[in-house]
């Protein structure tokens, strides 16, 4: 899988039904978009087949664009010598407009789909609904899909779904009342939100995005605002060291440490922001924790940093230009003022500092958004939260819960808050005050695992101190996470995460040798 899979921005259904009114404004006819959309999918289909001997393929049509694709792809697959059969939802006669013209021009047999017997395909086709579904799937539509996915689950038979699995809502990942298993999608032009939030990113299986003669340039008009969170969105931004620069240049970030007990959280943080490429790091630590800590570190230096009093000291070396603070710290009125402190204006007006809040910083001002959000209007710096849902809902509570998806939700809380939210999960969502949203798209099992968070925070705060752009350091520090997970792979603990760093900086500073 190359690092890049897919085009950076993200549509949404009406964004994308833009995109294909401007392109037939433009003098393209909507049936070559079709046909375009029918050849892609055939190849993804012809290349399934190849690792089987199956040749049989059942196409499940439904009433719009998406049955118009799927009676083209019949048509293409027939005369690549491919056995067929088609079910139809609505009788082809009901077709409109392209969809009509495509049904008209397969002359093989149409059955009703809710009747259609399943077996004797080796592949099935979901044309059944595509970003045209306008509500929840019921009555035999929905018996259909039940029966499609259940036979799925028992025999084995591959889906094929064409631009979405039906069902899924493409503006917000949900399933509207059921929605198709399939193991692979195709879509065309540019993802929707759906192919990547959840639970529609697990019904899609291996995603492809084709080109259909869509012109990327109809994107100046609809100024997309959601991105793959992949490397084409940051790798420009990519803080690299310098041959000519020095530590100093490579940013001074300050980890704070939980009392004794709890110290194992902040320097999972602070080994993160040095392997990802702070010059130096800091592990503020309380009086108590001292003795739990110095053994335990060798390039993080330690500092005594007893309360907000402490920080406050520390803090006030401008050449400390990120603080992170959270992991381990407990809930309460202690960390209220460390973030207090944190989030305060910079002794001297010049000076920068970016703050991530993660965990007990988060969790300590629960229900309390707005005391927050005033602190963060103040603050020295860019200020980054990467509350888990959890943490989310304890900050926002249904403050940030209008809109159907995880996107609306984080969008809602950067704009709330003033700062820049990295909703964690599988689907990771990095919203900005200002609208921009990314979305990971190769999320690893493996990261579900104690210390995971900690490490994610420090890798924020070590992109941060190298002075890149926050939406694309938090961005970046989410996807490199994930992509540490994916190279350890079986196995992984939190420690893993930063020592794999290295390779996950080869994979992308060999996309940029040109630049070294
Ligand atoms: N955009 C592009 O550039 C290109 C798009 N292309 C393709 O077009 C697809 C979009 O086509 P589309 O707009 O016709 O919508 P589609 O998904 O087929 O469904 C609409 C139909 O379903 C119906 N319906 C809706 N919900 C329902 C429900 N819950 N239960 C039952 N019925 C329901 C709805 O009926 P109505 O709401 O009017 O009652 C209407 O009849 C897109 O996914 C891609 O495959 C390609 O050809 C190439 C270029
Ligand atoms: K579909």
């Amino acid at each position: 899988m190359p690092l890049d899979p897919f085009p950076t921005e993200i549509l949404t259904t009406e964004e994308m039904a833009r995109a294909d009114r401007l392109t037939i404004e433009s003098g393209l006819p909507g049936k070559e978009l079709m046909k375009n959309a029918a050849a892609a999918l055939v190849s993804v289909v012809t290349r399934m087949l190849q690792t089987s001997s199956g040749r049989r393929v059942l196409v499940l049509c439904g009433p719009g664009n998406n049955g118009g694709d799927g009676y083209v792809a019949a048509r293409l697959l027939r005369q690549a010598r491919m056995k067929l059969r088609v079910g139809a939802l609505t009788p082809p006669s009901n077709l409109r407009g392209d969809a009509l013209a495509a049904a008209a021009a397969w002359d093989g047999a149409v059955e009703p789909a809710e009747a259609c017997l399943l077996a004797n395909a080796d592949i099935v086709i979901d044309a059944l609904f595509g970003t045209g579904l306008a509500r929840d799937i019921e009555g035999k539509a929905a018996d259909l899909i039940r029966r499609l996915n259940q036979y799925r689950r028992e025999s084995g038979v591959r889906v094929v779904a064409v631009d979405i699995p039906s069902g899924i809502d493409g503006s917000s990942g949900a399933v509207r009342g059921v929605a198709v298993e399939a193991d692979a999608t195709v879509t065309f032009f540019r993802l929707k939100n759906g192919h990547l939030l959840l639970p529609g990113r697990l019904h899609c299986g291996e995603l492809t995005c084709a080109h259909i003669g869509i012109r990327s340039a109809v994107l100046g008009e609809i100024k997309p605002q959601t991105f793959v969170n992949a490397p084409g969105l940051w790798r420009n931004l990519l803080p690299l060291p310098r041959v000519d620069g020095h530590k100093y240049s490579r940013g001074h970030a300050v980890v704070v440490s939980g009392g004794f007990s709890f110290t194992g959280a902040a320097r999972l943080a602070a080994q993160a922001a040095l392997r990802t490429g702070a010059g130096l790091v800091t592990l503020a630590s309380p009086r108590d924790a001292m003795a739990a800590n110095a053994p335990a570190l060798t390039s993080v230096m330690l500092r005594e940093a007893e309360g907000a009093e402490g920080l406050a000291a520390l803090l006030s070396d401008a050449r400390k230009n990120v603080v992170a603070l959270g992991p381990g710290l407990g809930v309460g009125e202690a960390t209220r003022r460390l973030v207090e402190t944190a989030l305060e204006p910079a002794p001297e007006p010049d000076a920068k500092r970016a703050i991530v809040l993660d965990a007990d910083a988060l969790t300590s001002f629960a229900g309390e958004l707005e005391t927050l959000r005033r602190l963060i209007a103040k603050a020295p710096g860019a200020v980054v939260l990467t509350p888990h849902a959890g943490e989310f809902a304890r900050l926002f509570g249904d403050a940030a819960n209008d809109g159907p998806s995880k996107l609306d939700h984080a969008r809602n809380a950067a704009r709330l808050s003033g700062a820049i939210v990295l909703f964690k999960g599988p689907d990771t969502v990095v919203a900005s005050p200002d609208g921009r949203a990314s979305i990971l798209a190769a999320a690893s099992p493996w990261l579900a695992t104690a210390g995971s968070g900690d490490t994610l925070t420090g890798m924020i705060a070590g992109l941060l101190a190298q002075g890149m752009e926050p939406f694309a350091a938090a961005s970046c520090g989410a996807w490199m996470h994930a992509r540490a997970a994916t190279l350890f792979g079986p196995g992984l603990i939190a420690d893993d995460i930063a020592a794999t760093l290295p390779a996950v900086w080869r994979e992308l500073v060999g996309c940029l040798e040109a630049v070294l």
